[in-house]
């Protein structure tokens, strides 16, 4: 059975065809600069964006009739849980008013189109938003304001479920704390089956490109000082916060690099940097009372054993510390559709 991903990134967008969950071909499609600069508000790619999926699609030639639905990255939709959920004109509507101008956002919109297309249905798998937080976590010092559930999902609960797996424990029944490692860091804890709170990527370590927590009274400071607009100090924090503001690069491999060879300023931030992984999941073992039963460490970052070994170093007295580098959410995509077509999963609808 064929299924199609399509992840779309901020600059680029992953487009798989998977047979059986084999894949029979993976394309990375970087998006023009020129292009990029000509919209930068990113649902007004949505247009190029699906051309140049159409155009690969194309060239590729190949007979599209046996694809039996496709899949894609959901992005910033409110209130929904993790799992399948069927593209519908309803989700495309509230994805169009989405309060985060998200790329993964155009993933629905791009798999409806080309199901449209194919006359077969679409789906989005473990959206950013998928929020199963307890509503003990939900809770902040602000009435007005409550924290929501967004973070790596897709990768972090495939890889929740893999560790369940090594572990020889039923992923519905176990505690699996996990840490997301990528140009963006976010954490979970995965309690019975279930996101039972996280750390965003506004809320602790800071990562490649976003500020990770920032003290607020500082932050608001920073704000009046530079008369900053909501673009604006968005930008500071999502794209040119972390690594960015403090090294000059989102190059996690210069940081390194710059370490090995002694810089002071790369030790310290470094350090600061395997420090704040490691209190970020200090911080979600209390959830469940310290009963963590793995905690994972996942994403591109955690492809170096020097990084890992630092965190690993200050969390093991927590729970045995499993490395599962990379992303892996072009295949979990496809495997949470495919599970849905051969009715071991239900889809739901918003
Ligand atoms: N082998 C490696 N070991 C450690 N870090 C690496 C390795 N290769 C790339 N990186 C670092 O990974 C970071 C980028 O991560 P990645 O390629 O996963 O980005 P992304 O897909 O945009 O991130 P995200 O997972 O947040 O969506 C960069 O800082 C890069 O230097
Ligand atoms: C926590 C944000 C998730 C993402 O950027 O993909």
């Amino acid at each position: 059975m064929k299924i199609l991903a399509i992840n779309p990134g901020g600059t680029s967008m992953r487009v798989t065809m998977y047979d059986d969950l084999k894949e029979v071909w993976n394309e990375h499609i970087v998006l023009d600069e020129d292009f990029i600069k000509s919209y930068p508000v990113i649902k007004d790619q949505f247009e190029g964006r699906l051309n140049a999926i159409i155009n690969l699609l194309k060239e590729k030639g190949e007979d599209l009739n046996d694809v039996a639905a496709i899949a894609a990255r959901g992005g910033n939709l409110l209130g929904i849980e993790a799992g399948a959920y069927e593209v519908t004109e309803e989700m495309l509507q509230r994805l169009k008013e989405a309060d985060i101008d998200h790329a993964s956002n155009l993933g629905a919109p791009l798999a409806y189109s080309i199901g449209n297309l194919l006359g077969i249905k679409s789906y989005i798998y473990d959206a950013v938003t998928a929020d199963e937080l307890n509503d003990v976590s939900r809770i902040t010092g602000i009435n007005e304001i409550r924290r929501r559930g967004r973070a790596h999902n897709l990768n972090m609960r495939a890889m929740a479920i893999e560790t369940a797996k090594i572990i020889g424990k039923d992923y519905n029944k176990a505690n699996i704390l996990i840490a997301h490692l990528g140009s963006g860091f976010s954490f979970a804890i995965h309690s019975n089956g279930r996101i039972i709170d996280v750390i965003s990527d506004d809320e602790g370590a800071f990562s490649p490109e976003r500020a990770g927590f920032i003290p607020p009274y500082r932050l608001i400071d920073l704000i009046f000082e530079h008369k900053y607009t909501k673009n604006e100090i968005m930008t500071v924090l999502t794209r040119s916060g972390g690594l960015m503001s403090l090294m000059g690069s989102t190059d996690f491999l210069k940081l390194e690099k710059a370490f090995d060879s002694g810089d002071e300023w790369s030790n310290i931030v470094y350090e600061a940097m395997a420090l704040n992984v490691a209190k970020s999941i200090g911080k979600l073992s209390v959830v469940v009372s310290g009963k963590v039963d793995a905690i994972t460490l996942t994403g591109t970052i955690a492809y170096s054993q020097k990084f890992t070994g630092k965190i690993k170093d200050r969390v093991e007295f927590i729970a045995p510390v499993h490395v599962l580098a990379g992303e892996h959410e072009m295949v979990s995509l496809a495997g949470g559709i495919y599970r849905v077509i051969n009715g071991e999963e239900n889809a739901r609808k918003i």
